[in-house]
C-alpha cells in the first residue's frame, strides 16, 4: 500500500434527511489496493454514506471522486459500470436458482463484466467457465448445480461475494460481510475477503472488531454522521474518543 493515489475520494459529503445529518461533511480518501474499514456505533452514518458512494442516495452537498473522476449524482447503473461493485447486508438470492444460474445472470447484466445482455440466455453458456472461477474463488465450485436456497447461510453470503466480483469490480464494498455468522464463518470469511482483495481495493462496513482488525489497512470511525478518527486499527481503537463512543452503543 505504497501508492499515495486515492482510488475513492469524498470530498464535504453531506446528506440530509430533513434536515437531519446522517452524513455531515465526510472527507474519506480510501488508497488504492487498500482495504478500509468503516466503523461506528448504530446509526453512525455507515449505510447512508454506502449509498452515496453507489448512487442508491444522491447527497446533499459535496462530491464522491472515483479514480479522480467526479461521479458525484450518478445513477447505481452509471456507477457500477465504472469498476464499484457491492455486495448487500440482506440476501437477494433466487431461492430456485442454481449458483452457476446466479453468476451467470450476474456476467450477462447489463453492468456486468460482458455487458452482452442483448445476448439470448441460450447464448449465456459463455459465461460457464467464468461462473465457475468465480464459485471456485469462494469455494463453492462443487455447488454449481444446486439452488440457493440450499445453502447455508455463510455460503449465501459467499455466493453474493461471487456475484459482486462478476464485476470484476476494482472498488468491491462490502456491507457487513459477517454480520449474523458464527466463528468459524467468520474466520472463513476473513480468508476468503483476503484473498479476494488482492489486487483491488476494499471498503468494508463491519461491526466485529477481530474482522476489522484482521482485514483492514485503515480504519474511519464515524459517529453522528461525522469522521471522528481514522488511521492504522491498533491506532484506533485504542483512541480515547472512540472507545467512549462505543461504550454509549450496543456493539463494544
Ligand atoms: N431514508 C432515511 N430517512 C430518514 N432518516 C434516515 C434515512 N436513512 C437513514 N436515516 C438516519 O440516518 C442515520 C444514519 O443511518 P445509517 O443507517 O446510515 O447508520 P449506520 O451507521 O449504517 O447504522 P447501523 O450500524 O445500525 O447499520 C440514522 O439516524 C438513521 O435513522
Amino acid at each position: 500500500m505504497s501508492s499515495a493515489t486515492p482510488l475513492l475520494e469524498t470530498r464535504s459529503l453531506t446528506k440530509e434527511f430533513r434536515g437531519f445529518r446522517a452524513v455531515s461533511e465526510v472527507d474519506l480518501t480510501v488508497s488504492e489496493g487498500s482495504v478500509h474499514a468503516l466503523v461506528g456505533p448504530n446509526g453512525a452514518g455507515k449505510t447512508t454514506l454506502f449509498n452515496l458512494l453507489t448512487g442508491f442516495l444522491t447527497p446533499s452537498s459535496g462530491s464522491v471522486l472515483f479514480d479522480g473522476r467526479d461521479i458525484t449524482g450518478l445513477a447505481p447503473e452509471q456507477i457500477a459500470p465504472l469498476g464499484i461493485a457491492r455486495s448487500f447486508q440482506i440476501t437477494s438470492l433466487f431461492e430456485q436458482m442454481t449458483l452457476r444460474e446466479h453468476l451467470e445472470l450476474a456476467l450477462a447484466s447489463p453492468t456486468g463484466m460482458g455487458r452482452q445482455w442483448w445476448r439470448p440466455v441460450s447464448r449465456m453458456s459463455v459465461f460457464a467457465d467464468r461462473s465457475m472461477e468465480l464459485l471456485d474463488q469462494v469455494g463453492l465450485a462443487d455447488r454449481a448445480g444446486v439452488p440457493a436456497g440450499s445453502l447455508a447461510y455463510g455460503q449465501k453470503r459467499a455466493l453474493e461475494l461471487a456475484i459482486a466480483l462478476a464485476l470484476d469490480p476494482r472498488l468491491l464494498l462490502l456491507d457487513e460481510p459477517t454480520a449474523g455468522m458464527g466463528i468459524e464463518d467468520i474466520d472463513r470469511t476473513i480468508t476468503l475477503v483476503k484473498r479476494i482483495a488482492s489486487g483491488r481495493t476494499v471498503v468494508l462496513v463491519d461491526h466485529n472488531m477481530h474482522v476489522v482488525g484482521s482485514l483492514a489497512d485503515r480504519v474511519t470511525v464515524l459517529q453522528a454522521g461525522q469522521i471522528l478518527a481514522e488511521g492504522p486499527y491498533d491506532e484506533v481503537r485504542t483512541d480515547e474518543r472512540v472507545i467512549t463512543a462505543y461504550l454509549g452503543s450496543a456493539h463494544v
